[in-house]
Parts: C-alpha cells; structure tokens; sequence
C-alpha cells in the first residue's frame, strides 16, 4: 500500500496538501486543472520534489528521506524518456544496469522485453530512429524489466495519435496486470481514466484527495472538477 500521511510541500507561493491511502495494485487515473499540482503530485512520491512535512509510506517503509533512484519505482514523463545517444537495447538495459554491462540472462531479458512491445530486431536503433510511439514502447519494455511495484505516469502518451495512445493504454494495463504493479497516471483526458483507470485522484484547489471510483467521480463531479472539465 502507498500512504500519503499528513503531506504537505511547499514551492514558492504554491502549496499542496494530502493525506491518503492507495492499496497495491490500484489504477488510479490523475486529474485536475492545469497548474492545480498533478505533475507535484507524482514528484513527491517519485522524491523528486521534496516533502516539506508528512512522509511517503510504501509497504510500510518510509521513503519519505530516499533519492529518487532507491525507491521501489518507475517513472514516465512526457518527454526525455530515453537517452538520444543510447540505442534502444541500452536504454532498456539502463533499467538493470546502470553501467550496462550485462549478463547473457540480461540480455535475453531485454530481448523478451523488446519482443513483448512488438521491437523485436530495434534494438540497435537509436531514439532518433524510431517513431514516437515506438519510443514510448521502448520506454515501456524498460518499464516491463524493471518491475517495479509502483509506476507513475506523468501524460506519456499525449503527444501520440488516438489509436496509438489507445495501444500504448493497452500495454500499460496488461504490465501492470502481469507485474501486479500500482499505477498512478497523471491524464487531461478523462477518456483515459475511465478506459484503465478503476479510481481516480482529484488535485485541485491545493489538495490531492481520493482515490475515488473513477466512472462515480466523473459522472457526479464535485464543483473543482465540474469547472475544469467544463
Ligand atoms: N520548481 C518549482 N518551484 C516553484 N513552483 C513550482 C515549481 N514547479 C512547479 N511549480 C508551481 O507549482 C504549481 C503546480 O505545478 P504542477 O506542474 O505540479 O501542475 P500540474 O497540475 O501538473 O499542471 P499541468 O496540468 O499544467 O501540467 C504551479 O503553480 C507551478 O507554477
């Protein structure tokens, strides 16, 4: 389970509150105006963003004190995912071995990985050689090896097509199906949370809340939400 307890940070004149529980294995949908503290949110469990009170609890271990790189997590943001001048197979491999050097088991692994996001035979190519969804699934073979048992998503996918998102969606559910993992993704479209998102986490108006049933949140939005949804 993650727990929230008592969070409060502090950047400049912004402030955001919160105080939850999320159970293992949720898929929870984050929502809530722009500038409203999503992306702070994910940062504060991630340990991007530093706690100024409370602590950040996973399985009872607080983490609230740890660099980034020790907690049990993975990350994606919109961008910058992959490292340009690393070909496809490295990037991967940067999720098990910092300095690369891996093992004959390794590198079977990373080429399961490549083949469970349909790359087989790309891993000699560099970023720059691949389209963006092929990138993102790059991003998520390293997602898949990692296995770690939380995993933020911070819009991803926004800047790729419908059907490719809806294929990228897809392959985010079944990972964290197969890994058991607890998926915390932050999204502006609610066509997204309601497709893999089961709960959902308001921000807005200072304070992350929930998780809420996602289809009775957005189908009975309190006044924050009913605003920025329009
Ligand atoms: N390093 C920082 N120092 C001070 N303030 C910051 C910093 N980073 C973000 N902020 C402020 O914190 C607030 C929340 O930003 P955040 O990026 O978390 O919002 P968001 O909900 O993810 O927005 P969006 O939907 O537009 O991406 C904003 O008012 C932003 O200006």
């Amino acid at each position: 389970m993650l727990r929230l307890e008592s969070v409060f940070i502090r950047q400049d004149d912004f402030s955001l509150t919160m105080d939850m529980s999320v159970p293992a294995g949720t898929r929870a949908a984050v929502i809530g105006p722009s500038g409203a503290g999503k992306s702070t949110f994910l940062g504060a469990i991630a340990g991007f963003v530093p706690v100024t009170a409370g602590h950040v609890i996973w399985d009872g271990q607080d983490m609230t004190g740890q660099n980034p790189s020790d907690r049990p997590i993975s990350t994606l943001f919109q961008d910058n995912n992959l490292f340009p001048h690393l070909t496809a197979f490295q990037n991967i491999a940067l999720g098990l071995k910092p300095s690369l050097r891996v093992t004959a088991t390794e590198r079977e692994q990373i080429d399961q990985a490549l083949a469970r996001v349909g790359l087989s035979g790309y891993g000699a190519r560099k970023p720059a050689q691949l389209s963006g969804g092929q990138q993102s699934r790059v991003a998520l073979a390293r997602v898949l090896l990692r296995a770690q048992p939380l995993l933020l998503l911070d819009e991803p996918f926004s800047a790729l097509g419908p059907a490719l998102k809806s294929e990228m969606l897809t392959l985010v559910s079944d990972i964290c199906a197969e890994t058991n993992a607890t998926l915390l993704m932050v999204t502006h479209d609610v066509g997204d949370a309601r497709a893999i998102a089961d709960k959902t986490i308001l921000v807005a108006d200072g304070h992350a809340s929930g998780p809420f049933p996602t289809a009775e949140l957005l189908d009975n939005p309190p006044p924050a939400l009913r605003a920025y949804l329009g």
